[in-house]
């Protein structure tokens, strides 16, 4: 069993690169999120606007053809690059050179989606944050794992993780099948719960800020957007992971006495983010 490690703010500090003054948005990093389908856009609104706000200098989304006006409406600081396609993705392809790429909100199971999704895998080398749709097509296609950049970032929640590794019957049990993957494929994992742990290799985060206001839709699409940010923003990948994390669950601490756990949206982590910084750099 290796080392251990509770995320606190001290840990953050640890991490966190202050601002420079002569920088640019040319030198913030620029992160493509990819992802999205008919009826639910609202996942790469929410991640792309989550990455631009949490300071990635440029941000493009990737998506099919029926969300074009959407995310341009929505977030006009996100660039917008559209697939042949209206209602999902059938082809991965784009001209840009992004320090980081978070893919799969969304981005539904479109058998033509898992083929994009293959030959995105077969030509990518960037740094990767893999969530939600694309673990799915992940979980029914195993050998693809094998082509995952090394230390690319997956964010599955419970039922993803478990459709990914099979059942478990104690989380001791659960946390060693995912070091075995995390080892094999040389990987981080995000398990995204209460408290959400993250592995890489032989070492254990464990997350200390979040509540039960994260309970709700679109706040896991807002946390790979995030954490794509802080990657485009050449954080190493665990240190992106590790304050992504953080940064995610703080603003649900510090929103929720004057919103409720109810009334706590998907959006308001985005709104919070800046305030949840600003409690880091304090
Ligand atoms: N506004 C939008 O466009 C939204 C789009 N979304 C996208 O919808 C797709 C499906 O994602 P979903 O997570 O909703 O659907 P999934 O089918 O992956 O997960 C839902 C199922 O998993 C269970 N589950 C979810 N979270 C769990 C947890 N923490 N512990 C245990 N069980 C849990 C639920 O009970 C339910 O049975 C993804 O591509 C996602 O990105 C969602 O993020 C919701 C919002
Ligand atoms: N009760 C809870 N306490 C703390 N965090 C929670 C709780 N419920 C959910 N979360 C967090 O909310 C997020 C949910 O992610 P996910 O299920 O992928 O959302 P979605 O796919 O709808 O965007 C995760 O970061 C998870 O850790
Ligand atoms: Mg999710």
């Amino acid at each position: 069993m290796g080392d251990f490690c509770q995320i606190d703010k001290q840990e953050i500090i640890k991490r966190y690169k202050p601002i420079d003054k002569y920088t640019h948005k040319g030198l913030r990093g620029h992160a493509l999120i990819i992802g999205g389908s008919y009826g639910k856009m609202g996942s790469v609104v929410l991640a792309s606007k989550a990455c631009i706000k949490a300071g990635a200098g440029l941000v493009t989304a990737y998506i099919p053809k029926c969300g074009y006006d959407i995310v341009q409406i929505s977030v006009p600081e996100v660039m917008v690059i559209t697939d042949d396609y209206l209602e999902h993705i059938i082809k991965i392809d784009y001209k840009l050179q992004p320090q980081a790429i978070g893919i799969g909100i969304g981005m539904g199971q479109h058998p033509d989606t898992g083929h994009a999704f293959l030959n995105f895998l077969k030509m990518n080398k960037l740094p990767l944050v893999v969530d939600a749709d694309a673990l799915n097509i992940l979980s029914q296609n195993k050998e693809w794992l094998s082509l995952l950049p090394k230390k690319t970032i997956l964010t599955p929640h419970q039922k993803e993780l478990e459709r990914l590794i099979g059942e478990w019957n104690s989380e001791d049990e659960k946390l060693e099948m995912v070091r075995k993957i995390c080892i094999e494929y040389d990987l981080i994992f995000v398990l995204k719960g209460v408290p959400t742990i993250i592995i890489d290799n032989t070492s254990t985060y464990e997350n200390t800020t979040g509540n039960q206001a994260l309970a709700t839709a679109g706040s896991g699409d807002v946390l790979t957007g995030i954490i794509t940010s802080l990657v485009a923003q050449s954080y190493k990948p665990i240190d992106a992971a590790i304050i992504g994390v953080y940064l995610h669950g703080l603003t649900a601490d510090i929103a929720y006495p004057d919103v409720s756990y109810q009334s706590f949206i998907a959006s308001d982590i985005i709104e919070t983010l800046g305030e949840a910084y600003l409690h880091i750099i304090a």
